[in-house]
């Protein structure tokens, strides 16, 4: 499969299905979705709606028995065509990941410089000196302080945010092209959040990274990327440029999303979320499954799954109000 120029992920149509259970468990269904070069993509939505398992196939790392359906290419290769082998040189090398918890990645016995030489030295014919001295080089660029001290450090050392900024070092150790971030600033207090989400900001800018960011919450959303797409159930709900989204929700689901986020904002006494909750994945019910939530559905909502429509300019939403 060819890469159109200006395409770096392409997914088309992707459902993956989980058979662990007694039941199948559908997580994504009928993703599509595209970034561009250069270009951040934040893929939002409540726990459970699928935004991780839809980024986690790029490159396929779900446990064995997971049907995926549809296509998916990253920086021109075709996903589902790959080899292990050509699926571990695409990762890290070409794509790389950032997680919500770095500790779990991190291997806690190793230094940091270490780990970050022996990625480097797993995708290049490179000495270790050679290694060592962009290891250095790349803890200064995320700007850990004292960063040839740093490196020496294991990671049960470092601050949170620290760790996080070492995971992001790591992650561009070999120059990707694209990076796959998961909740990168769930788990950090609202003051590093702002600084490490600024630092992916810049470096992205700066090294022309198309990225995937997951997140739950708007606010994250707007600050980082350039189009959103919001998830719910397993679905793109709607689909379009932050400015779009923010100023001019179309879906109920995601104005409610927004709603939440004002009422914050306000400094109310509690966060005000969606009444209800999400469908459970194995028991779908028909027709759109925002419409037990959703107080604009009609009887037409429980009986048809709307599909994702054009609506205005650079907008996709799946509503039969727009449909
Ligand atoms: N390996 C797995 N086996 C079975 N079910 C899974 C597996 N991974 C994910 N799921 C299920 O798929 C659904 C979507 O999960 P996913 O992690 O993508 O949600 P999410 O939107 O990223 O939410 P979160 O913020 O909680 O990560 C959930 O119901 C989850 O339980």
């Amino acid at each position: 499969m060819t890469m159109s120029a200006d395409t770096m992920i392409d997914i088309c149509n992707l459902s993956v299905t989980f058979n662990r259970g007694r039941k199948p468990v559908k997580a994504v269904n009928g993703v599509s979705l595209s970034v561009r070069p250069g270009e951040v993509v934040a893929l939002l939505g409540e726990s459970g709606s699928g935004k991780s398992v839809t980024m986690r196939s790029l490159l396929r790392l779900h446990p064995k028995g997971t049907k995926i359906e549809g296509s998916m290419t990253v920086a021109g290769r075709d996903v589902m065509g790959l080899s292990a082998g050509e699926l571990g040189a695409l990762r890290g090398a070409v794509v790389s990941m950032v997680f919500q918890e770095p500790r779990l990645a991190l291997d806690p016995v190793y230094t940091l410089g270490s780990q970050i030489e022996e990625t480097i030295m797993r995708h290049e014919k490179i000495s270790r000196k050679a290694a060592a001295a962009r290891a250095l080089a790349l803890f200064q660029k995320v700007r850990i302080p004292s960063a040839e001290r740093r490196l020496r450090n294991y990671p049960h050392e470092m601050s949170g945010g620290m760790l996080q900024r070492s995971m992001i070092a790591m992650a561009l150790a070999c120059n990707p092209k694209v990076l796959l971030a998961d909740e990168p600033t769930t788990a950090l207090d609202a003051t590093v959040q702002i600084q490490i989400l600024l630092l992916i900001r810049e470096l992205q800018k700066e090294y022309g990274l198309s990225v995937i960011f997951v997140t739950h919450d708007i606010g994250v959303a707007a600050e980082v990327a350039d189009r959103i797409a919001v998830m719910y159930a397993g679905r793109i709900v709607e689909e379009g440029r932050v400015a779009d989204i923010i100023r001019d929700p179309r879906h109920p689901y995601t104005k409610g999303l927004l709603g939440a986020r004002v009422e914050l904002a306000h400094g109310r006494d509690r966060l005000v979320t969606i009444p209800g909750a999400p469908p459970d994945l194995a028991a779908m019910p028909p027709g759109c499954a925002f419409a037990p939530r959703c107080p604009q559905a009609s009887e037409g909502c429980l009986s048809e799954v709307p599909a994702l429509l054009a609506a205005g300019e650079a907008t996709r939403v799946a509503c039969v109000q727009y449909a």
